[in-house]
């Protein structure tokens, strides 16, 4: 499936960030501001975010083998779906460009490798994420038991990133057993204090979810000097 995207300026008008997204359920989301600090707003008015700012935003993707990782990647980025399995080895990495309050802002995606022996490859490249993801297969319980031993690893080597719980698959279920994988999920969401989706990247439900990840706010100004520059080398 491919759609056709307005482009203003150089980024499309669906990566046009003015105002927060709702979260998915009211009752699974550690998040619960509204809107931009009224800082991060002014400073963005004024174009004081400088070299520090909202300039890029790093999402490390993390999650059991086969749970659909890199399908939300290609949907999100590319808007197409692979059914063919080809597994992620060690790490992939996306770029895309957003403008939030004005502000050009680079999300980086990061998509690591679900197999354990590309486990620590895919660790090292955990530090400095603002923004963890963990996956988990709403057809596979499992994986989402795991989900807190990847929320642990991910977390261990960012800064207090902000966190999120997702489910993929979700075409697959019926709206009956969705609801009760749901139950279970939200308890997950609220023990990791991650806000938690569902999603499918088949049908494409769930693009709302990694634009909510661009909602900033004060804590994600503080992008440390020595990474930024890091990161920017990678251009
Ligand atoms: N029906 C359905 N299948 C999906 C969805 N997302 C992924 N899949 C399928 O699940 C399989 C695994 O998807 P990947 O995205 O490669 O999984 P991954 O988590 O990146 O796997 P690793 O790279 O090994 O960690 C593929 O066969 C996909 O077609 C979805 O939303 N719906």
């Amino acid at each position: 499936m491919s759609t056709t995207r307005t482009v203003i300026g150089a980024v499309p008008s669906d990566r046009i960030i003015t105002k927060f997204s709702q979260a998915y359920h009211a009752d699974a989301t550690p998040y619960q501001k509204v809107n931009f600090h009224p800082r991060v707003k002014a400073a963005c008015q004024e174009n004081r975010t400088g070299r520090v700012g909202l300039k890029i935003t790093k999402a490390v993707l993390v999650g059991d083998v086969s749970v659909g990782k890199t399908c939300m990647v290609n949907r999100f980025c590319h808007d197409v779906f692979e059914r063919e399995y080809k597994a992620t080895i060690g790490v992939d990495f996306e770029v895309e460009k957003f403008s939030v309050l004005s502000i050009p802002v680079t999300l980086q995606v990061w998509d690591t490798a679900g197999q354990e022996r590309f486990k620590c490859i895919a660790a090292s490249y955990y530090r400095g994420a603002q923004v963890v993801i963990v996956a988990f297969d709403l057809t596979d319980e499992p994986s989402l038991h795991h989900a807190t031993k990847w929320m642990e690893d991910a977390c261990a080597n960012a800064d207090e990133p902000i966190k999120f719980l997702v489910g993929t698959k979700k075409d697959l279920l019926s709206p009956a057993s969705y609801a009760e994988v749901e139950k279970l999920a939200v308890k997950y969401a609220n023990k990791l204090e991650a806000e938690y989706w569902a999603t499918s990247s088949k049908t494409g439900q769930f693009r709302a979810m990694l634009i909510s990840l661009l909602n900033q706010d004060e804590q994600s100004l503080n992008v440390r000097k020595q990474e930024d520059f890091e990161l920017e080398r990678l251009f």
